[in-house]
């Protein structure tokens, strides 16, 4: 409240013209405590009320545009179907997403949502392998099968006014994501389908049955397990790779350290390396995971990060933990319990070669946090993730009119009232490009919240160029143009690859803004999209051949470290472990 300043200031000066002797002795004897504050603040709400009367009105419209609470009543329609919710609980490689499927399949109409475009693009070509017409919606991707009455779509394009028979949600456990959790929610309060299943881990399952108790929504629990047991590995690689073994999937929680631990196998052992991690296209990804995935050829080890956690069918044998630690953005941690059982469990799958799942580290001393983690039980979900419309923000914004579109999702989150089951989801990414969209001219602020949800990497400064580049296209009403070159070839150093994965970045917005806005701003979709595919082959190819010193996007592109007598610059911190 502005004038809450003055109010304050008032108030202290009436208490102290009005209150009696033995009053004033009473409040100077509790000082400054929660008993005071009890005592004190019904007279300060009336006395506001009384003397700032208008000031009080306009907050209270403020805020009441902040409420939300309640929000299975968002989706009355949804409130009006009797919908039945069946919850497959279970760890990784337990059968959930399969069930769900054959459900999924049978279905006049269907919809699966899931958290990656990978998983929407497995289940897309599942379903129209098996004869299922099925369309793929990501926000990249919109692929319309004639006569399909089946779709597979990523999770916030999930859509909350279609009617279905059956809908899918894979990894339900999300909704407690602190930044993306929101999109879960909506879709489980919103979905109208007769029949929902949704498939996760049980950290969820407690709150899902008091969503559905408010809902009025009938639950039913089919509990998975994993088809063989996940089984510890105790004798460790002894801290040395040379005991990496076909099949194996080294993971690492840095891009650095994935090409360095490549390197180091490739360099000691006769294994060749196939590598995944977030930064790469689904697309590359895909190819990666089969070229491991396929027995006959020399790529029979997998680098990855917790990118692997999530979505590739992928034949591991052993999950090894080249460490447990990483870098959450601010200090390196140890990896939680429930990431390393999410990844720990990819190992061993049913119907591969290797069904029976083992898992280990490559030092010893990593071995006692890893058992302690596979033991810990599923941590209880308390919240799970919401974050406004925009019309909720637009209704809330009319109520401020002098500020701009940072300053009211700040003010919002301040403000927004929340029932206990619910946390306001974390958006730093929207602050970044909010604020930086600021000086761009010519958006209304629904352009401003759209372009807020474009998939940039907030930290690579190039990504961020192009997005304010498109929005101020976009805002002079200019169409954007691609204004990039295709590379002559694949990588030749790590430089080069950045500079691949910076431009499929690029691409996908463009795409994604292609979708959510007109084509007469956003024209060269067709041209992205093949450009964006000929880059994830480069990306590919360059990773098969990837040989070199890993940078770091901020290092990248400053001129190279003097190269000392053998010919190129060690990496630090692995190869010194090995001798020449
Ligand atoms: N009843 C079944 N018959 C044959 N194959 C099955 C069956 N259930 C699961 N599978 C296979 O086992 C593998 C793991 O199944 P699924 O992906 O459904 O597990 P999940 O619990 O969803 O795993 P995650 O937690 O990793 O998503 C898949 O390759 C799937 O095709
Ligand atoms: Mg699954």
């Amino acid at each position: 409240m502005s004038f809450f300043p003055t109010a304050v200031q008032k108030f202290r000066k009436f208490v102290l013209d009005k209150c009696s002797a033995d009053l004033g002795l009473y409040l100077v004897s509790l000082g400054p405590c929660d008993d005071a504050v009890r005592f004190l603040f019904p007279i300060f709400a009336e006395y506001c009320l009384e003397e700032f009367t208008d000031e009080m009105k306009s907050f209270e419209a403020m805020i009441s545009k902040a409420d939300l609470t309640k929000p299975h009543t968002w989706f009355p329609f949804a409130r009006a179907m009797k919908r039945r919710i069946v919850y497959h609980c279970g760890p990784t490689n337990s059968g959930k997403t399969y069930e769900a499927l054959q459900r999924f399949k049978e279905a006049k109409k269907g919809i699966y949502c899931g958290p990656l475009r990978l998983l929407a693009m497995e289940v897309f070509d599942k379903m129209n392998s098996h004869g299922v017409y099925c369309s793929l919606l990501t926000g990249q991707e919109k692929k319309r099968v004639p006569f399909a009455n089946h779709v597979a779509c990523t999770i916030e394009m999930v859509s909350v006014d279609e009617m279905y028979d059956v809908a899918v949600i894979d990894e339900i456990q999300m909704m407690a994501d602190a930044t993306r959790g929101f999109a879960w929610t909506r879709a489980l309060l919103g979905v109208k389908a007769d029949e929902i299943h949704l498939c996760g881990d049980p950290s969820v399952l407690d709150i899902v049955r008091k969503i559905c108790a408010e809902t009025g929504d009938e639950l039913e629990v089919h509990h998975c397990e994993r088809f063989k047991k996940l089984e510890v590995e105790a004798k460790t690689l002894l801290g040395d790779l040379k005991n990496v073994k076909s099949g194996d999937c080294v993971v690492a929680f840095s891009r650095r350290e994935i090409f360095e631990v490549k390197l180091a196998i490739e360099k000691n052992t006769n294994h060749r390396c196939c590598v995944i991690y977030g930064a790469l296209p689904p697309e590359t990804r895909r190819q990666q995971a089969n070229l491991f995935n396929d027995q006959d050829n020399e790529f029979d080890v997998l680098v990855a990060s917790d990118a692997v956690g999530m979505g590739l069918n992928l034949n591991i044998r052993r999950v090894v933990f080249y460490n447990l630690s990483k870098y959450n953005g601010d200090k390196v941690v140890p990896v939680p319990a429930t990431q390393v059982k999410q990844i720990a469990g990819r190992a061993g799958r049913r119907g591969s070669r290797f069904p029976v799942g083992l898992t280990t580290t490559l030092q010893l001393d990593d071995l006692a946090y890893l058992i302690e983690c596979l033991k810990q039980p599923f941590d209880e979900v308390k919240k799970v993730g919401l974050f406004p419309f925009f019309e909720q923000v637009e209704s809330f914004a009319a109520q401020l009119p002098d500020l701009n579109f940072p300053k009211i999702l700040a003010k919002f989150a301040e403000s927004c009232r929340l029932d206990g089951m619910y946390f306001f989801c974390k958006h730093d990414h929207i602050k970044k490009v909010a604020n930086m969209l600021e000086k761009v001219k010519g958006l209304s602020l629904q352009d401003r919240f759209n372009f807020c949800f474009a998939p940039t990497n907030i930290r690579d400064p190039k990504s961020m160029y192009h997005l304010l580049r498109f929005a101020s296209d976009y805002g002079q009403k200019v169409p954007a143009s691609i204004a990039m070159g295709m590379p002559k070839g694949s990588a030749r150093n790590d430089t080069e690859l950045l500079d691949l994965e910076t431009k499929h970045q690029v691409l996908s917005m463009y795409l994604w803004l292609s979708h959510q806005f007109d084509y007469e701003s956003f024209p060269h979709g067709k041209k992205a999209e093949a450009m964006a595919t000929d880059i994830a082959d480069l990306l590919g190819q360059s990773l098969t051949k990837a040989n070199w010193k890993p940078e770091t996007r901020q290092s990248a592109g400053k001129p190279k470290p003097r190269k000392n007598e053998d010919g190129y610059d060690r990496p630090k911190s692995l190869i010194t472990s090995y001798k020449e």
